[in-house]
């Protein structure tokens, strides 16, 4: 009491500093009779208060509440508020600057504005609305509970409305009322405006209070989960972006990885997500944005989950939220919002397109036409965009300027676009004056009161042609039994949701080391088929490789001829008789042990000199009819077996090509069908400068000798491997970039380069494990791959096992301090005791390209050895990989764990499973 009075009369003498008790020194006094000197000015009067006028707040449950007012839910303070304590400006210039008649002068504007809102809106048609009482709540929320994030307030007091135009509709009225009011006062809406001007983004952030219509909670639940999404708040505005900023905590660091809201567009950095988006029943939205419409452009990233995301989250809670973000019901396309030949549609309608034979592509809010006729599709005032369905039940009948034609020809009632009048010509249609012209869903064309087809539109290729080179659309040679595109559409959403959630490992390595086997290794060891273009393309390339093969065995063959021939020679002239010498040197000329009888000498000067040429692609598969017989001939001619016999002379044939010259006459023949084993050792399978892909399970293996436990109900591991070559990373890697998303790169380096070297066009030698190294350098410091996880695979192991031996590893100068010190025992392959030359050789080598990974970036590289042609080599490789994935995982969720447990409890979020 004494406080208020104290306050209530601040012009009374204090006696604070009298010593009697609290009691007797309140500051108020009495007035009393004036005896002083006349006074030469008027007194100034004092209105007195009416009580009774002073809003006061009522009881919620009598109040008549606006729309969508609910309980408000507190969160963490924006940064955008005050940090000197004040939480908002809004609070601050109530508090401060208004004096009481302005505050109420206020009241009465804001009163006004609501209710002409409310009634423009239509849902409160009919109530009064206690704007007072809102307003009495909302400031004293604001004023004493210092209840604020900083935020646009002004959507607190909003009600929802049916689509974008009305609202926009609305916001035109109310900012009109402005105009009107706020010259004379302070309203509330221009102190938000001064405040949201203050905020660095002048647009609102999304609101923290949502209001929901109380007296709506009876019907509402009675309607579907479809109403419930058209009838949701409209979106908050999207947040400006603070170009790498977080929009959290307004911090840089971290901020490499990020997610975004996909309602009001704020980023945040891996500290923040968590807080600002909770357990997202809705997908990734912050939490004022839950329960609001997605903003559209960002539909297309509906369930595909970020990296982030994967490195934060189990795989089951990232599987739930992108699987809730697909499915939610206020995340689906509000059909209000899509109008149709100037109807908004309704959610049956928007089913019917949606599950029609061939549905309108990336369908987003906005107004189309549709010629239900001929089925063609597009945007107002655009030409045809695409041709769906014919005959659907929707929209009102179409406009004749719908799509801003002016060529005064008619199509089903529509005046066409100078593009389509192009496709008339095209389809051979010539007309007269202002026709009218019937074309239905198969594209007969009639003209209007005729009934003969004059002409076909898809029968013409001009037409076809004319279409793509004008971008109209062409039908779509698709037709599925209805239904079937529901079930597909929701195959899709699985299938969409588990590629997102895929591993991505990308194989890199340089020339020969072994990427293309391993690729092709994985495939077969997971059951990836492979299509019936790519067998066949694979018997074309193992025939043709089969045919260069022989060719080098034929260009040896030369080489051999003359050898023997130089030898008999010499022989011969060591004997006496000049003459005889010369007949028989003659005779050995053209025939010695390398000599073919005619037909397979053309058929081997007719091969040398296609190979010579380049052409020998061009000759396949047709060679294989023609030639198969003469290889068959070939091979069991005797000259021919000697040549195979030297054949290791040759440096030029490859060491496969052992595998596949043994089947010669099998491979050469029509009917031939490449084994499993076939394909893995074919050369040229997997295209040395394009990139291959594959997805493929990882199945769970009782021989997973990395794990401790053995989870027996863990999912297989769903990975993509991506297999490039780095001839097509191009300069200093710059294409690396599009791997960005990968979550661990395998190298692949083979063990036997350190003996192998390139020789360029000045014909300078450079050790071939020394340019492997530059390119690893190159790879690990590449700012796209900085945070990955490395695993190098020493490939080739058993080649290196049969030449460690004759070739000792320190032949590369990077391993010259290679110097084992090798037991006398007899090495056991099945001891780890004693490891032979080539494992110790390969972990030195690992423990190298270690060493080298950690001075550069200061993290571990894990190393596995293989043999890409043995199949439990590699898929112990990839396992091993797959551990990596798995500890990286775990190190993620621990340490973001950590990060969060201050302040955010992980036990109410979707993301612990
Ligand atoms: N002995 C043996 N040979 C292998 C091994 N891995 C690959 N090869 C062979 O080495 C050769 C090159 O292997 P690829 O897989 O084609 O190498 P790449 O990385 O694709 O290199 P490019 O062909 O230049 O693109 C092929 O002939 C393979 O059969 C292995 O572990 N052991
Ligand atoms: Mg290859």
């Amino acid at each position: 009491m004494t406080s208020v009075l104290r306050n209530f009369w601040p012009g009374a003498s204090s006696s604070k500093n009298d010593d009697h008790d609290d009691e007797y020194s309140v500051e108020y006094s009495f007035a009393v009779e004036y005896s002083g000197p006349p006074l030469s000015h008027e007194i100034p009067q004092v209105v007195p208060v009416d009580v009774r006028r002073i809003p006061t707040a009522a009881v919620a449950a009598n109040a008549v509440i606006i729309r969508n007012l609910a309980i408000p839910v507190l969160q963490p303070i924006g940064r955008k508020s005050d940090k000197s304590g004040n939480n908002s400006s809004i609070e601050r210039k109530l508090s401060t600057g208004s004096r009481v008649g302005e505050s109420v002068r206020d009241r009465g504007v804001y009163s006004s504005k609501l209710e002409s809102f409310s009634e423009k809106e239509g849902v409160l048609e009919g109530r009064s609305v206690d704007a007072h009482n809102v307003f009495g709540e909302s400031s004293s929320s604001s004023g004493t509970m210092g209840f604020s994030d900083g935020r646009d307030d002004s959507n607190q007091l909003s009600g929802s409305s049916d689509c974008e135009e009305m609202e926009e509709e609305n916001k035109a009225n109310v900012s009109n009322d402005d105009l009107s009011e706020t010259t004379t006062c302070n309203s509330i809406e221009e102190l938000e405006e001064e405040c949201e001007a203050e905020a660095s983004g002048a647009a609102s952030r999304a609101p923290v209070v949502t209001f929901r219509d109380l007296s709506l909670t009876d019907s509402a639940s009675e309607e579907s989960d479809q109403d419930e999404a058209a009838m949701s708040p409209e979106r908050p505005g999207l947040v400006e972006d603070v170009k790498g900023l977080c929009h959290r905590c307004c911090r840089k660091e971290r901020f490499a990885d990020r997610e975004v809201c996909i309602v009001c567009n704020a980023k945040y950095c891996s500290r923040c997500v968590l807080r600002a988006m909770g357990s997202m029943p809705e997908g990734r939205k912050c939490n004022p944005c839950i329960g609001h419409r997605i903003h559209e452009p960002k539909r297309g990233t509906l369930g595909k989950s970020s990296r982030m995301m994967k490195k934060m989250l189990t795989r089951d809670a990232v599987k739930k939220i992108m699987s809730a973000e697909l499915s939610c019901p206020v995340n689906q396309l509000p059909p209000h919002l899509i109008y149709v030949n100037d109807k908004p549609l309704s959610i049956e309608e928007l089913v019917t397109l949606q599950s029609c034979s061939n549905p309108p592509k990336k369908l987003r809010p906005g107004r189309y036409w549709y010629d239900k006729v001929s089925g063609f599709w597009g945007k107002e005032g655009e030409p045809p965009c695409q041709i769906i369905s014919p005959l659907l039940q929707t929209g009102y009948q179409i406009r004749r300027d719908v799509s801003n034609g002016a060529t005064n020809v008619l199509i089903n009632g529509r005046e066409i676009t100078n593009r389509e009048l192009w496709l008339l010509w095209a389809a051979g249609i010539r007309y007269e004056g202002e026709p009218h012209f019937w074309i239905s869903a198969d594209g007969s064309c009639k003209l209007e009161g005729m009934n003969n087809v004059i002409a076909k539109l898809w029968e013409k290729k001009q037409a076809k042609m004319l279409c793509m080179a004008l971008s109209l659309p062409l039908p779509s040679s698709r037709a599925n039994p209805a239904g079937e595109d529901s079930v597909r559409e929701r195959e899709n959403v699985a299938m969409r949701i588990e590629r997102s959630m895929m591993y991505k490992l990308l194989l890199v390595g340089c020339d020969q080391s072994g990427t293309s086997t391993i690729f092709k290794q994985a495939k077969i060891l997971y059951n990836v088929p492979f299509s019936e273009d790519e067998k066949q393309n694979i018997k074309n390339m193992i025939q043709r490789n089969l045919y260069r093969y022989i060719s080098i065995l034929l260009e040896g063959r030369e080489h051999f001829r003359e050898e023997d021939a130089m030898d008999l020679r010499r022989r011969r002239a060591d004997k006496p008789g000049p003459s005889v010498v010369k007949e028989e040197s003659d005779h050995v000329d053209e025939k010695n042990a390398y000599s073919f009888s005619r037909n397979l000498e053309n058929f081997s000067s007719w091969l040398q000199q296609i190979t010579m040429t380049g052409n020998l692609e061009a000759i396949f598969p047709a060679a294989t009819r023609e030639y198969s017989p003469l290889v068959e001939e070939l091979w069991k001619d005797k000259a021919f077996q000697a040549i195979y016999k030297r054949r290791n002379e040759l440096p030029m044939l490859p060491r496969v090509a052992n595998y596949f010259l043994d089947r010669a006459v099998e491979i050469s023949r029509m009917d031939y069908e490449p084994s499993e084993l076939d394909i893995l050792y074919a050369d040229g399978v997997t295209s040395s400068n394009g990139v291959a892909s594959m997805e493929f399970s990882l199945p769970k293996s009782s021989q997973d000798g990395y794990m401790e436990t053995l989870d027996h109900n863990e999912p297989p591991l769903s990975c993509e491997l991506i297999r490039v070559h780095a001839n097509s990373l191009g300069v200093n890697c710059k294409w690396l970039e599009m791997f960005e998303d990968s979550d661990l790169v395998l190298f692949c380096i083979s063990l036997t380069e350190y003996a192998e070297y390139h020789e360029d066009i000045n014909g300078t030698r450079s050790n071939k494990l020394l340019e492997t190294k530059r390119l690893f350098e190159r790879i690990i410091t590449h700012p796209t791959l900085a945070d990955k996880q490395f695993l190098l695979i020493l490939n080739k192991f058993d080649l290196l096992d049969e030449m460690i031996y004759e070739t000792p590893l320190s032949q590369c100068e990077w391993f010259q301090d290679f110097n084992p010190v090798m037991s006398k025992h007899p090495h056991n392959p099945n001891s780890n005791n004693n490891p032979s030359l080539a494992q110790r050789a390969s972990h030195y080598v690992g423990v190298k390209f270690k060493r080298l990974f950690y001075s550069l970036t200061g993290r571990k590289l894990f190393v596995v050895q293989a043999t890409g042609l043995e199949a439990d080599s590699v898929d112990k490789a990839l396992r091993y990989g797959k551990e990596i994935l798995k500890w990286e995982d775990e190190r993620h969720t621990v340490s973001m764990n950590q990060d969060s447990s201050e302040s955010f409890d992980p036990s109410s979020s979707a993301y612990t499973s």
